[in-house]
Order: C-alpha cells, then structure tokens, then sequence
C-alpha cells in the first residue's frame, strides 16, 4: 500500500484540527514559502497528545515558524505552565504573536527572536518537554545544549529525522550534502547514547522521541 495512502488514511482517523490551528495552516499554505515546514495535522495532533501526557510546567521549542506546533504543544500545559519557543526569522514575529493572541495565551507562551543556540542558555531549565525543529545541522548543538537542562524522566522530541528518506542507507549521498550527513550522524549518535531512552516514530517525515534517563 503505498505511503501517502497509509498517511491520508491516518489523518482521517485522526482528531481534528481545532479551528484556529486549520486557519494557521490554510493561511501558512497559502501565503508562506516552504509551507512544508509546519508539523500539520496528524503530528500537530501527536505532538498535543503528548503534551498532554506529560502535563508539562515548563516546555521549549526551537523553531517556531508561524507557531503551528507551539499552540499544539501549549494544549497540555500544566495549569500554571509555560512554553518558551525560539525563531530565529524576526519576519515570521507579527504573525505567531497574531496566533498566541488569539489562542489567547500571550501570559504562558513566551516567543524569543534570534539564533537557538545564542538564547537556549540564558532561558535556563529544566524542560519537561522539548521540541527540536529548527536548522537541521544543528541537531547535535541543540540536543547538548538542552539535554542537562531537561529534568530527569522529561522528553526532547525531534523532527525530521528520516529527512526526506535520505537517512536511510539505500540513498546515495553525495559528501557535500552536509545536512543529511548530520542528520543520519546525530540519529546513531542518539541511538548510542546512554543517557537516554529513544523511539523513532516515521510519522511524516520522522520524529524521535527521546527520554532523559
Ligand atoms: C521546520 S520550521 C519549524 C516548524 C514549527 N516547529 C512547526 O512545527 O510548525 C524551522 C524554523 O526554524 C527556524 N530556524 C532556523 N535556524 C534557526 C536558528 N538558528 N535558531 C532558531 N530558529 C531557527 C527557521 O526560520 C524556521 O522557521
């Protein structure tokens, strides 16, 4: 059966989009370049059901984007909890302020403008919940970065780790395609590390799940 069928298939048994995260997604699509780039329904929907496993107090995000996944990560916020997200493009700021307006969480979702790796450390820790979905490359950096400020038993997920297929050894990469030669590096490298518990998800285009131990 091929993929995307499986995947239409998925998205219909999936919950819906609440109606502010169906507009943030229409109008990401239809106004945004690489639109592709928001997690969308079905992880949207993943990445909330967590959230609301862990009822998490304190959340961060690298790569906000227009903030799809922040709003959907903020649904299972403790009741006085807060998520900290990071972009680094101040053109995408009107817009993800628009929507944390509107979802009307401007006092618990904090947005930060400027490099991921310049912030992370003055917004100290812990995290009970991070989401890594920024540069590709920096993968590791962030990952270093954050995982002694994640609490013990707390969760760093993340995205695009199958990298458009290309992690897997049946595609020829080229030595120059530094992306994916980091990518496919900081998969083993978690695969290999001892300080955590992993699962790897191929939802969409990959999403690694990682437990602090
Ligand atoms: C894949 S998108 C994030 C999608 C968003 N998390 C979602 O699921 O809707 C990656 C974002 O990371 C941002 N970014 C790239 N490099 C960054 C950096 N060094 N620090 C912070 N953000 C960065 C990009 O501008 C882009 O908006």
């Amino acid at each position: 059966m091929p993929d995307d069928e499986i995947q239409r298939y998925a998205d219909q048994h999936t919950s819906s989009e609440p109606p502010l995260l169906a507009q943030l997604n229409r109008e990401t699509h239809v106004q945004m370049l690489h639109a592709r780039m928001l997690s969308g329904h079905a992880q949207g929907r993943l990445l909330s059901m967590i959230s609301h496993m862990v009822r998490p107090q304190r959340v961060l995000e690298l790569g906000t984007f227009t903030g799809y996944a922040a709003l959907c990560l903020a649904e299972g916020l403790a009741p006085d909890g807060e998520l900290h997200t990071v972009e680094f493009n101040p053109e995408l700021e009107t817009r993800i302020r628009r929507y944390i307006s509107a979802a009307a969480l401007t006092e618990r979702v904090h947005l930060h403008i400027g490099a991921a790796a310049d912030l992370v450390p003055a917004l100290g820790g812990p995290w009970d919940l991070v989401f890594i979905d920024a540069d590709k490359i920096n993968n590791d950096t962030y990952y270093e970065l954050v995982l002694p400020q994640v609490s013990t038993g707390g969760f760093v997920l993340i995205d695009n780790v199958l990298w458009g297929n290309k992690v897997l050894d049946s595609y020829p990469v080229k030595p120059s395609d530094k992306d994916t030669h980091a990518v496919r590096a900081f998969n083993n490298k978690v695969q290999a590390d001892p300080r955590v518990e992993n699962v790897f998800l191929p939802l969409r285009d990959g999403l690694l799940l990682v437990r602090k131990l």
